[in-house]
């Protein structure tokens, strides 16, 4: 499509934007793509939110074109996830060897403060290679569908939906690598600032760059359900005409969140939660690569402790480590930062001497991170509970379910998950006022009065106190009758009004009111029962004609 461009319409280098007649482009873009050049990506000024993703062969360390922040892969270089250790780089500090594969290695040498400086050691940890790329085998396996696809460089368009920090960025950027080699562009937006104009260029250039090099893009959208519908669809044409492979990232379900005819293009993929040993390999390779010791149970360590340098060793128990992976909920930037939080801690406390208690090896000294350390260095919210994504609608529901069953001792577990996890207690106490109607209904009218004075208390004192508030009700709630009664009436008050074909009926005449002589010329209000008048029960019909007989209350569904 959009390929009817005249030969005389300006084309844009794909470097640096600048529109520029066809005939001039190839000198420009040999101008463009000389060496020192300055920062020349479509993330320059302008477009802060794209990034585009330095070409295989010019990512080196002696003529990097691009800014460092443009590139997407780690200073660091490959490891192994095992670790025994002596021929870690890391570890024998002295001399920095080029041995150990393509990719620069400037943190060689250094010591581990320095190592630390700059960027998350998340994002330094980052993995570029399936090999590197932990767990997830259930999609990524080797004989699994994704990873043959990958392998022979057809990559579909998908949409990767998984937890926070279970690696759905990394995976997009493993693919993009390995779609290098073979001539595929990458670009990434994000869909928390990117407009729809960003969105635009991005195809444009797309566009551009299938028309001059016969290159593929692939535009990788993170947060992708952060997008409007129509900013989706901008997507949708260039995703089926082939112009651009869609990578798209997003915590949330995306059959609710993302656009159904964008969905139907993509294959979904569904990555899960860190395993433990997942994350204790990722924990361990960080370890390594800060050249970090690992004490075992009886005190002994994975390197020699007699080629340490003037630096202090820096010593982790493995048990320490094990926790790490056990705390971090599956997500691994969590699990990283914890890590990253604790050792910098422990340097800024300094060096220390400390034996090993119960074995016979001779006292050590340096600084050494054990495990409440890296307990105090994790976050407890981020631990529980995602309170945006997934977790929220379901322990919300459990604890619907569970007050609904009548299980106080369930509705109160679930309760506090997410209390301690750090929902907001007026989301919980919105949920309690529905259910005291929707569920404990007239059997216990009360129950209203209970759930809105909960919610209005919560809104009074706020987080901590109010849990008491919310537990409260919680248990009284799950502890009263149920009746579903009205609930279930006004349910079927709504069906037949949109089951009803026609017109509406009229409201009946003798229960219009008549305020005008108009109105009481054209009978308004005419043989209206007035009920206190009368003594006994009085005949009279309420519902329109039409309707007359039906009981919305024994009707069952
Ligand atoms: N499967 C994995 N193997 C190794 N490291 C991983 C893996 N997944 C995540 N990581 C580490 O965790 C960091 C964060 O992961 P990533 O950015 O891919 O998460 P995400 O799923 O995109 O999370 P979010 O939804 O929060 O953006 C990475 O930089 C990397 O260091
Ligand atoms: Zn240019």
């Amino acid at each position: 499509m959009d390929e009817a461009a005249g030969a005389e319409e300006p084309v844009r280098c794909p470097v640096c934007s600048q529109e520029l007649p066809p005939s001039r482009i190839n000198a420009h873009l040999d101008r463009c793509l000389q060496p020192p050049a300055v920062p020349c990506h479509n993330g320059a000024p302008g477009s802060p939110t794209a990034t585009a993703v330095p070409e295989e062969g010019s990512h080196s360390a002696k003529k990097r074109r691009l800014s460092p922040n443009a590139a997407p892969f780690p200073l660091f270089h490959k490891q192994r996830p095992g670790g025994e250790g002596a021929s870690c780089p890391a570890l024998s500090a002295s001399s920095p060897s080029p041995a150990a594969g393509p990719t620069p290695q400037p943190e060689a040498g250094k010591s581990i403060p320095e190592k630390l400086e700059g960027k998350p050691l998340a994002d330094k940890m980052r993995p570029t290679t399936l090999e590197e790329y932990m767990g997830q085998s259930k999609v990524l396996g080797t004989d699994t569908l994704l990873r043959s696809l990958l392998e022979s460089n057809e990559v579909p368009s998908i949409i990767l939906w998984g937890p926070p920090g279970c690696g759905k960025t990394t995976l997009a950027h493993i693919i993009a690598k390995n779609s290098k080699k073979h001539n595929t562009r990458f670009v990434s937006l994000s869909a928390t600032s990117a407009s729809t104009n960003d969105v635009r260029e991005v195809i444009k250039q797309a566009q551009n760059e299938q028309k001059l090099f016969k290159r593929k893009t692939i535009l990788f959208v993170d947060e992708i359900h952060r997008f409007n519908k129509t900013q989706q669809d901008t997507f949708l044409p260039h995703v089926e005409c082939g112009t651009v492979t869609l990578i798209g990232a997003t915590t949330e379900n995306p059959s609710f969140q993302v656009n159904t005819a964008l969905l139907s293009r993509c294959r979904v993929i569904v990555l899960e939660k860190l395993s433990v040993e997942a994350m204790e390999a990722i924990l361990m390779r960080a370890v390594h690569s800060l050249g970090i010791r690992v004490l075992d149970r009886d005190g002994h360590s994975d390197a020699e402790d007699g080629n340490s340098s003037a630096e202090m060793p820096v010593y982790i128990e493995e048990k320490a480590l094990s926790t790490l992976a056990h705390l971090c909920d599956g997500d691994a930037r969590t699990g990283l930062n914890g890590l990253q939080l604790a050792v910098q801690a422990r340097l800024a406390a300094g060096k220390q001497s400390f034996s090993y208690p119960g074995t016979k090896k001779s006292p050590k000294s340096g600084v050494i991170i054990m495990e409440d350390h890296v307990k105090e260095g994790l976050q407890r919210s981020h631990i529980l509970y995602d309170r945006a994504g997934e977790e929220h609608y379901n322990c919300i529901s459990a604890l619907h379910k569970s007050m609904r069953g009548s299980d106080a001792n369930a509705s109160l577990y679930w309760l506090a998950r997410m209390l301690e996890g750090g929902e907001d207690p007026l989301y919980v106490a919105r949920r309690l006022v529905r259910f005291a109607s929707e569920d404990v209904g007239l059997a216990d009218p009360s129950a209203l009065t209970q759930s809105v004075a909960a919610f209005q208390g919560c809104h009074l004192i706020g987080m901590p106190e109010c849990e008491v508030l919310l537990a409260q009700c919680v248990t009284y709630l799950a502890r009263a009758p149920k009746s579903i009664e009205v609930y279930s009436a006004y349910n079927n008050v709504k069906a037949c009004l949109k089951n009803h074909k026609g017109p509406l009926p009229p409201v009946p005449l003798h229960l219009r009111n008549a305020p005008t002589k108009l109105m009481k010329g054209l009978g308004y209000g005419q043989g209206y029962k007035y009920n206190p008048m009368f003594k006994g029960p009085v005949e009279q019909d309420y519902l329109p004609e039409e309707l007359r007989g039906l009981n919305f209350f024994k009707k069952t569904h």
